[in-house]
């Protein structure tokens, strides 16, 4: 089988790539992506923001090509697709089987990682999440007079996609745009889940009688980050009245970390030049200078990683936000006295940021002296919800690429995705809807 295409194109077939122009401005914004990045060294410290980052605060090559999407389209529904987690004690090692299925995560990693649920009763907050975020998608699209219905459902726990499939077909749903609860570009983040909703159209039967066209990868869309701009805003206040100076602060940006091999896959990088951490980085880069430059211009950062999980030797990508934070207090300014943890890389308060950052990392800022605050993440907060609203809105009109809401310093990303894009050789070839043939 071979992927779907979707859109007015020959499905890349023909075009084999961008047109020339398209390429030629891609080419000058990977001119200027590694000088800004030379300026911001993982580990190091410092305010980098100082050094010539012009940041566009609309979309360069904002140009459509084969992988987007400018014309109508009438879908029948919303499919609403989340990681998924499990709701008691008894579902918690099903679920990480289901996670890691041929994936080669050691076994006491998944120990470990079952702690963590059976601290909390073996209940992921992640399901809970979806059921209000899909009451609060209802409200925003009804308001908006989009009376399209929404399927929710799970890579890996109740209800599975396959469920959402069904229920939408028995409503003779033909055609579906899904939203993923994940807004940057990797295997885990993007082409998992893709590979995931055709599995579901296979086992459903529904391979060939629905399509699944998905929404854009939205790490740059202005109402998913406004979230992230207040909650660093407010914790910078906070750091202030506590007597704090923008000095002895620093922003920790975290995101999950992944195999830098798949890393060096991600984002369309037969495009763009990304540099180290593929276009996965790069996109948490550029929307962690954006939040910063909106909320606290003065303060230095850095993006840091959690919750690696593969063998240790298996390189995945760094800093670790626990090193990261030990040596706030010893490396370069050595000065800082306060850490915010901004959740970047999550939509949600999952597991992930309820252990990894509410109890571990948390725990060694507080044992290093630091004065630590974790930001909120998007969660239902209405701008996010909006974004979503106004990513369905933007592919039902048909939006032409160059109007639609993006900001950082890359442009609006792609509705389908480059041949090869986030591909994971060490698992092999699967099929994946939206995206283009090779
Ligand atoms: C990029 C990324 C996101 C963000 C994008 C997105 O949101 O989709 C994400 C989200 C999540 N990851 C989650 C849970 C887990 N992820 C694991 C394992 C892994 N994650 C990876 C990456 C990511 N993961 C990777 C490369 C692995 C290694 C195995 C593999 O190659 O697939 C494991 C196995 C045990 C462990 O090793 O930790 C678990 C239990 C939950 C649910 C939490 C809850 O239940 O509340 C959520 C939202
Ligand atoms: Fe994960």
């Amino acid at each position: 089988m071979s992927e779907q295409t979707t859109g007015g194109c020959c499905g890349g077939g023909c075009c084999g790539g961008a047109p020339l122009q398209q390429q030629e401005e891609l080419q000058a914004q990977q001119e200027q992506a590694p000088a800004r990045r030379e300026t911001k060294p993982a580990a190091a410290t410092g305010v980098f923001l100082a050094e010539g980052a012009a940041v566009p605060s609309a979309t360069p090559a904002a140009q459509a090509g084969p992988e987007h999407v400018e014309e109508p389209v009438a879908y029948d529904g919303i499919l609403l697709s989340g990681f998924g987690g499990p709701e008691g004690q008894d579902d918690v090692i099903p679920f990480l089987r289901n996670v890691t299925r041929g994936r080669g995560i050691p076994d006491e990693r998944l120990e470990e990682v079952s702690t963590h649920y059976r601290h909390f009763g073996g209940v992921s907050p992640i399901n809970e999440q979806n059921r209000e975020l899909v009451s609060a998608l209802r409200a925003a699209l009804d308001a908006a007079g989009i009376d399209l219905p929404i399927y929710w459902g799970n890579r890996n726990w109740a209800p599975y996609l396959d469920e959402a499939l069904q229920e939408a077909s028995a409503a003779g749903a033909q055609r579906l745009l899904a939203i993923p609860t994940s807004a940057y570009s990797s295997y885990s983040s993007c082409r998992q889940y893709r590979e995931d909703w055709a599995d579901a159209l296979e086992a459903t039967g529904l391979q060939g009688s629905m399509q699944i066209d998905k929404v854009r990868q939205f790490f740059n869309h202005p109402g998913f980050l406004a979230p992230f701009v207040d909650g660093v805003r407010a914790a910078v206040a906070e750091a202030h009245d506590a007597g704090l100076a923008d000095a002895e602060i620093e922003v920790l940006f975290a995101t999950h970390s992944i195999p830098t091999a798949d890393a060096e896959r991600s984002g369309a990088p037969d495009l763009h030049e990304w540099g180290e951490g593929g276009g996965y980085a790069a996109q948490h880069l550029a929307a962690a200078e954006w939040v910063m430059e909106q909320s606290a211009p003065e303060v230095a950062w850095q993006l840091v990683y959690q919750s690696r999980s593969g063998p240790p030797s298996q390189p995945w990508l760094e800093p670790d936000i626990n090193d990261a934070i030990e040596a706030l207090r010893t490396d370069g300014a050595g000065a800082r006295k306060a850490v915010v943890i901004v959740p970047l890389g999550f939509v949600s308060d999952h597991m992930e940021v309820m252990w990894d950052l509410d109890e571990e990392a948390i725990e060694t800022a507080t044992e290093a002296g630091l004065w630590v605050r974790r930001t909120p993440t998007p969660g239902i907060d209405p701008q996010y919800v909006g974004a979503l609203v106004d990513l369905v809105q933007e592919r039902l009109e048909g939006r032409p690429v160059a109007e639609r809401k993006a900001v950082t310093s890359i442009h609006t990303w792609y509705d389908v995705c480059r041949p090869g894009c986030c591909e994971n050789p060490r698992l092999g070839f699967r099929p994946a809807i939206a995206g283009l043939q090779p």
